[in-house]
């Protein structure tokens, strides 16, 4: 039996729609694994009651598959689906780093990030590997066709999530086709701002890079209570505000002093428009971690 813990991720931060994710320290899925002759999977833990227990419905269900790897796998959620914090890139990330292991593939990190995306691609309908990159490698990571670049970070966020829930292939149907270039150029200019950021461990350059006018106005119009929610976290001293993911979650990036005030300033803006919901204050963090029992 052997056993990996997953982190959550948070992808896009704005200006890296489909690039950018960063892995969280909480919340995280765990998942165990065991030799057999086929795949059988059993779901606990948050939302597990929306989750299929069937292989060829579940991410881990690809996973297994694209290694050649049966086993009965154990999946105990922490991070809630459809709340854009990468639940179902958690579980192939983890399931593809243990099947590694349990079956001696010998694949490195990196090569592991294509089959879990395969993962992605089952329930999104794309492989977008913007999930499933942070939580393999850890920290923030840039996915382009050319490959993955990880760099390790520790800013501190806050990750806030109602208690509705978006499917990431519905947000993906309303990203536009074509953009202006001037918002491209924008773009452009926020994302190297950001990354800078990362490099440097500075709140304030990510929060100044974040900013996205082609991908993330089109989202917010999915989620209510968005700009209540926004505002109040700037308020409190959020150095930069986001969806999530393709959402509901939001994103409130800071300084590790601001960070209690901001998670209750936004779960009141939540409360304020008549939505529950649970502010993680967390940091960037480390990628899957493997045990032996
Ligand atoms: N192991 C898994 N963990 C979470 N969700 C899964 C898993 N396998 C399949 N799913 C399905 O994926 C969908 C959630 O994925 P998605 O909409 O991309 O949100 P998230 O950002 O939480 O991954 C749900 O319909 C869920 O049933
Ligand atoms: N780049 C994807 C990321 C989806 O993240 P999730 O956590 O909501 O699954 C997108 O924006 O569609």
């Amino acid at each position: 039996m052997l056993t990996v813990r997953a982190p959550a991720t948070s992808a896009n931060l704005g200006s890296g729609f489909d690039v950018f994710g960063v892995a969280l320290e909480s919340p995280a899925d765990v998942i165990r694994v065991e030799r057999a002759s086929e795949t059988r999977i059993t779901v606990t833990g948050a939302g597990s009651q929306y989750i299929p227990e069937d292989p060829d419905q579940n991410t881990v269900g690809a996973v297994a598959d694209a290694l050649d790897a049966p086993a009965h796998i154990k999946i105990d959620k922490g991070v809630r689906p459809s709340s854009g914090l990468g639940s179902s890139a958690a579980s192939a990330a983890g399931a593809a780093l243990a099947l590694n292991a349990l079956y001696a593939r010998g694949l490195s990190r990196e090569e592991l990030v294509p089959i879990a995306a395969e993962g992605e691609a089952l329930v999104s309908g794309e492989a977008h590997a913007d999930n499933v990159a942070p939580s393999l490698l850890g920290g923030f990571t840039i996915v382009t066709d050319d490959g993955v670049t990880q760099v390790d970070s520790e800013i501190p966020v806050v990750a806030c999530l109602p208690e509705t829930s978006v499917s990431t292939r519905d947000a993906r149907g309303v990203v536009p086709d074509s953009a202006p270039l001037e918002d491209v150029v924008d773009t452009v200019g926020n994302a190297a701002t950001l990354t800078v950021g990362m490099t440097r461990n500075d709140p304030v350059l990510v929060g100044r890079g974040m900013n996205d006018a082609i991908v993330t106005p089109q989202r917010t119009a999915l989620i209510d209570g968005y700009e209540q929610v926004r505002e109040a976290a700037l308020e409190a001293g959020a150095t930069g505000v986001t969806v999530s993911g393709a959402g509901p979650g939001i994103l409130a990036v800071c300084r590790e002093r601001d960070q209690r005030a901001i998670a209750g300033s936004m779960v009141d803006a939540f409360d304020g428009v008549g939505i529950e919901s649970r502010a993680y204050q967390t940091r960037v963090g480390e990628g899957a971690r493997l045990y032996r029992d």
